[in-house]
C-alpha cells in the first residue's frame, strides 16, 4: 500500500443472497484528496460506503483502512478506527430530541473522558468549524433550515477530529445556493485541516467543484477513475450516457464558465 493511501479496497465482493452488487471492486483513495462515488442507482455506492466504515461486512476481497485490514480487527482495534473517521448519513441523521450542541457532543460522550465544560467548548468548537452561528447551538433540529441541518451533522462528523471525512449524498434536498456553500465547506476543511473526503453523490454540480478524482461504479465493479474533466471524456457507454446527458453537459458547461 503506497505511503499517501488511505483507504485500499481489493477484490471486493458484495451479494444479498443471490444477488451480488459487486463483484471485483478496486479503489485506492490518497491522503488528502476529496474522492467521489458516482454511478447509477442501486450500483451499491452507499453499500461500499457502509464496508469501508465497517457498518457492513463484504462477502469477499479486503479493505485496509490506513493499512489496517478491516476484516481482521477485534472490537477495541476497529473502533480506534472508527475514531478517525467522521460520517455524515444521507438524512444528516440527528437526535430530534437533542439540541445541536448536545448532538455534537453524543460522539465525545460517548468515545472520550472530558469534564462537561470541556466537552462543550469541543463542541462549540466544532459548531463554529461547520460554519454555523454560536446560537445554533441551544437550537433543537426542527428549528434548522435544510443547509444548517447539514452543517450541524457535519459538525457532529468533526466531533472527534477525524482523519477522514464520509458523506452520503450531501447535497440532497438542498437548493443550489446551500448546495454550493456546502461545496465551499469541504473544501475548506480539506484545505485547514486536511482531511481526506470521500462523498457519494449525484450532484454534478458538486462533483465538478469539490472532487479531485471520481470514482464510476457500474457492472458491479469501478469502471472509471479520475478527475471529471478525465471521466466526462471516457467513451465507456456508461460513463458517457452519466456524465454526457443534457445534466452532465449542463454541469460541465457550468464548471467551465466559473473558471
Ligand atoms: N441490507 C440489504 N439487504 C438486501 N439488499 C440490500 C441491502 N442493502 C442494500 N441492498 C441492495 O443493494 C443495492 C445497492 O444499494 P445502495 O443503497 O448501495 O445503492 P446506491 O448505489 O447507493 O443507490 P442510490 O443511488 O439509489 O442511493 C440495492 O439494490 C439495494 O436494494
Amino acid at each position: 500500500m503506497a505511503a499517501d493511501t488511505v483507504i485500499e479496497v481489493e477484490g471486493l465482493r458484495t451479494c444479498f443472497g443471490e444477488t451480488c452488487i459487486h463483484d471485483g471492486v478496486n479503489l485506492s483513495v490518497r491522503r488528502g484528496e476529496v474522492l467521489g462515488i458516482v454511478g447509477g442507482s442501486g450500483t451499491g455506492k452507499s453499500v461500499l460506503l457502509r464496508e469501508i466504515i465497517m457498518l457492513h461486512e463484504p462477502t469477499a476481497g479486503t479493505i485496509r483502512l490506513f493499512g489496517e485490514e478491516t476484516g481482521d480487527l477485534d472490537e477495541a482495534a476497529a473502533d480506534r478506527l472508527r475514531r478517525r473517521m467522521g460520517v455524515m448519513f444521507q438524512q444528516g441523521a440527528l437526535f430530534s430530541s437533542l439540541t445541536v450542541l448536545e448532538n455534537v457532543m453524543v460522539p465525545l460522550r460517548e468515545q472520550l473522558r472530558l469534564p462537561p465544560a470541556l466537552m462543550e467548548s469541543v463542541a462549540a468548537l466544532k459548531i463554529a468549524l461547520a460554519g454555523l452561528p454560536a446560537d445554533a447551538g441551544p437550537k433543537f433540529p426542527r428549528q434548522l433550515s435544510g443547509g444548517m441541518l447539514k452543517r450541524a451533522a457535519v459538525a457532529r462528523a468533526l466531533a472527534l477530529d477525524p482523519e477522514l471525512l464520509f458523506l452520503d449524498e450531501p447535497s440532497a434536498g438542498l437548493d443550489p445556493v446551500s448546495a454550493n456553500a456546502l461545496d465551499e465547506l469541504i473544501l475548506q476543511l480539506r484545505d485547514s485541516l486536511g482531511l481526506t473526503v470521500v462523498m457519494v453523490t449525484h450532484d454534478l454540480d458538486s462533483l465538478w467543484r469539490v472532487s479531485d478524482r471520481v470514482a464510476f461504479l457500474g457492472e458491479k465493479k469501478v469502471i472509471g477513475l479520475g478527475s471529471m474533466e478525465a471521466l466526462s471524456r471516457s467513451e465507456h457507454p456508461l460513463i458517457s450516457t452519466y456524465f454526457q446527458g443534457p445534466r452532465g453537459r449542463a454541469a460541465k458547461e457550468h464548471a467551465w464558465a466559473g473558471r
